[in-house]
């Protein structure tokens, strides 16, 4: 992680931030939620829970059932509120939207170009054949969020990023002026550029990896399995402009992890999936990055205020402390039989979250 604008300031041993949100997370569903629930609820107070599981989650009772698959898992004495996203299929109708607008567990739709990502072959395959829908969504406030890539063949894997943006998003928030939309994980300097243009409707998360890395750090001396995500790292000078949103204060860049578990076999092979676990040093990821660039007094806005304030849900009440300690991320983690290596694994962190234990 290099900048020119990098300056040495002391900094603080303890830093106290209201309790943060995780406004993109995937917890995938069964066993494995005994342990993606703890790690998530350990930091995060909510948390937008993506629906790309098998199938996917598309409707309010598919998402309540979810939510208390989720919820069986919460440790006691651990809060935790999980916002349900609905799977927008190319079937979804106004009545799917209305059912969505009248349960406050449901934060939105989610978007996924069919063929995007993981599990996303029932995604939408004619984004121009939704209007009815996003109309609909505007109407009773319901927000869009967005996996924001095209997927056709002669489209390069690094442009699929821009070339959805002009081909889809901005039609789509011009056509729907109102219409509440969160572009999801993005990864470019035109990304940034476009939200910081668009209306105060339209935001978007950034993820830990893609601010702390570029796509040397997947390529470069051997492929990088565990640094592979979609949409794929980028080149420097997009990590960089992804960074100066995030460090900036401006409301309309939120946290949003993109945790996103596949196990060891999984990624360790000639066909890796893509995603990036990263959900056992979410904040503190975060934290390396601003405390980097010496603006830890940035990261409260962006982890813990701007996301509820776009979404229109009242702040966090309670409180996280972050201490300066060095430790080391887990190199591997395990449920019942089964193994994953974490993002950022084996990798020092300067800051950790103090737990209720004191440990
Ligand atoms: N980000 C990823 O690389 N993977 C996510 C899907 C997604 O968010 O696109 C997953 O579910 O594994
Ligand atoms: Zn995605
Ligand atoms: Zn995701």
């Amino acid at each position: 992680m290099s900048s020119s604008s990098f300056k040495p300031v002391s900094l603080p041993d303890v830093l106290e931030i209201t309790r943060p949100d995780d406004w993109h997370v995937h917890l995938r569903d069964d066993d494995v939620l005994g342990m993606t629930v703890p790690a998530t609820a350990r930091v995060f107070h909510r948390a937008v829970v993506m629906p790309n599981l098998v199938p996917p989650v598309s409707n309010v009772s598919m998402a309540s059932a979810y939510r208390q698959r989720i919820l069986a898992e919460l440790p006691e004495g651990m809060t935790f509120d999980p916002k349900m996203a609905l799977y927008l299929t190319q079937t979804t109708t106004a009545t799917d939207v209305q059912d969505a607008a009248a349960d406050p567990t449901i934060i939105g739709f989610k978007l996924y170009p069919a063929g995007a990502t993981t599990n996303s072959a029932s995604g939408v395959t004619d984004i121009d054949g939704m209007d009815a829908v996003f109309d609909a969504m505007q109407a009773h406030g319901v927000p869009l969020l967005v996996h924001g890539e095209v997927t056709t063949s002669d489209i390069d894997i690094f442009d699929r990023e821009k070339v959805f943006i002009d081909r889809y998003l901005a039609p789509i928030t011009r056509k729907f002026p109102a219409l509440k939309v969160v572009f999801e994980h993005i990864t470019t300097a035109d990304a940034v550029d476009f939200v910081k243009s668009a209306s105060a409707h339209v935001g978007a998360t950034i993820t830990p990896q893609h601010l702390l890395m570029n796509r040397n750090d997947l390529l470069v001396g051997g492929v990088h399995v565990h640094n592979y995500c979609l949409p794929v790292l980028k080149r420097r000078n997009h990590q960089e402009a992804l960074q100066q949103a995030a460090l900036s204060g401006n409301p309309k860049f939120f946290l949003g992890t993109d945790s996103a578990p596949h196990v060891q076999a999984n990624k360790e092979t000639a066909c890796g999936c893509a995603g990036c676990f990263s959900a056992f040093s979410a904040i503190e990821l975060y934290a390396e990055l601003f405390a980097h660039f010496g603006a830890l007094d940035k990261l409260e806005g962006f982890a813990s205020f701007f996301g509820a304030d776009f979404y229109g849900l009242p702040r966090n009440a309670d409180k996280l402390v972050l201490e300066r300690r060095t430790w080391t991320a887990p190199q591997r983690v395990t449920h019942g039989n089964t193994t994953w290596v974490p993002y950022w694994a084996g990798r020092e962190l300067q800051y950790q979250v103090r737990t209720k234990s004191g440990s």
